[in-house]
C-alpha cells in the first residue's frame, strides 16, 4: 500500500465490514444515546446541549458509582475487605472526575443560562433518583426525599429499597463486629432506614485501630478510604454549590428550595462521623 506524507497508513488487517460483526455504535447503542438529547428551547439555544449533556454525562457516572457501591457492600458483607477497596478506590475517581466535570457547566454565563432556565419548569436535581439512592447507601437517609417519585412508581420503588437497605457504613461495622470489634449492639440493631446520627461509643472501636495501624491494616486501609470518599463527595457538593452561585447568585431553585441556601446546609453533613472524632483521640507523639 502507498504510504500518503503526514498520514498514518491504515493497517491490511483493520476491518471495514461489519455486516455480521458486532461494531462499535451496536455494542455501545449509541443510536439511544446520541439520539437522547431534546433541547426545549425553541429555537434551540446554542448553551442548552451542555446543560443536557453535562447532566447526561452525571447520570451515567452516577450509575456506575452506585453499582460499585453496591459491590464495596457486598464485598464487606463477604468479609472482603481487600476487594471492597478496588471498588472504592474507583468511586473516589468517579467523584473526582464528577466533581472536576463542574468546570464545563462553569462556562455557562448567568446570561446565557437564564435564556433558557425557562424551559426546565420545576425539574430539578431534586428528582434524580440515582443520586439519591447514593446519598442513602452512603448514610444520608432522609424519608423525605422520597416524596419527589411518587409520580413514577418504578422509580419510588427503587429508591425506596435504597432507603430500606443496610448502608455501606453498616456493611462495615457488621464485619468489624464478626471480627471481634467491640461494636455496639445498638448499631448492630440500628433500624437501617434511619439517618446515621453520631455513636460517641463507636469512636474507641476506631481509637483501637488507628493507634495501631499495623495490627489492623486491611480495616485501617477501609477506614481511610471511606474517609476519602466522604472527603471528594464534599468537594462535589461544594462545586454544585459553587457552580450554582456564579450563575443563578441568590435565586430560589426550579425544585423550589432556597437554592445556594439549602445547598450550602448540605456541606454540614457528614456520613461516617466517627472517622472524623476518631482523629481528635488520636495523641500528638512528644506531647
Ligand atoms: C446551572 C446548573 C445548575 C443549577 C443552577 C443547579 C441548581 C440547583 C438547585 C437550586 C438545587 C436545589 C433544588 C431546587 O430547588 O431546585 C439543586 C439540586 C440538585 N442538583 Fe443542581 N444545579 C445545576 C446543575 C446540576 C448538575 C449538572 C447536576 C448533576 C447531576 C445537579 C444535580 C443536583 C442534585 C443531585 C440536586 C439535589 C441535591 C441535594 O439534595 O442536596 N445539578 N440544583
Ligand atoms: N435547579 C436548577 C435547574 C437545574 O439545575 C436542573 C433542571 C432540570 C434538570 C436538572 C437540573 N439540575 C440540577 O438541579 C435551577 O434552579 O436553575
Amino acid at each position: 500500500m502507498s504510504q500518503t506524507p503526514g498520514e498514518r497508513s491504515i493497517e491490511a488487517g483493520v476491518r471495514v465490514d461489519f455486516s455480521d460483526r458486532m461494531d462499535y455504535a451496536g455494542y455501545l447503542s449509541l443510536d439511544q444515546i446520541l439520539s437522547a438529547q431534546h433541547p426545549l428551547s425553541e429555537p434551540a439555544h446554542h448553551d442548552e446541549l451542555l446543560f443536557i449533556i453535562q447532566h447526561q454525562t452525571s447520570e451515567l457516572w452516577l450509575k456506575l458509582m452506585l453499582h460499585e457501591l453496591r459491590a464495596v457492600r457486598d464485598r464487606l458483607d463477604a468479609d472482603e475487605p481487600e476487594r471492597a477497596l478496588k471498588g472504592l478506590a474507583r468511586v473516589k475517581q468517579i467523584l473526582r472526575t464528577l466533581t472536576e466535570q463542574w468546570s464545563v457547566l462553569a462556562t455557562l454565563t448567568p446570561a446565557e443560562y437564564a435564556e433558557f432556565r425557562w424551559v426546565l419548569g420545576s425539574s430539578s436535581g431534586f428528582q434524580s433518583a440515582q443520586y439519591r439512592s447514593i446519598e442513602f447507601i452512603l448514610g444520608n437517609k432522609n424519608p423525605g426525599m422520597l416524596r419527589m417519585f411518587e409520580p413514577n412508581p418504578e422509580v419510588y420503588a427503587e429508591v425506596e429499597a435504597a432507603l430500606a437497605a443496610p448502608t455501606v457504613y453498616d456493611s462495615f461495622l457488621l464485619m468489624l463486629a464478626r471480627r471481634g470489634y467491640r461494636v455496639p449492639q445498638s448499631i448492630i440493631d440500628r433500624d437501617v432506614s434511619q439517618a446515621w446520627v453520631e455513636h460517641p461509643e463507636l469512636v474507641p472501636v476506631f481509637t483501637e485501630i488507628y493507634e495501631d495501624v499495623a495490627a489492623h491494616w486491611d480495616v485501617y486501609e477501609v477506614c481511610e478510604s471511606l474517609v476519602d470518599v466522604e472527603d471528594a463527595f464534599q468537594l462535589w457538593r461544594f462545586r454544585h454549590m459553587s457552580t450554582v452561585q456564579r450563575t443563578i447568585g441568590f435565586k430560589r431553585g426550579t425544585g423550589g428550595s432556597s437554592g445556594v441556601g439549602f445547598l450550602r446546609k448540605a456541606l454540614d453533613l457528614t456520613f461516617f462521623p466517627e472517622l472524623v472524632s476518631v482523629r481528635t483521640e488520636i495523641s500528638d507523639l512528644g506531647a
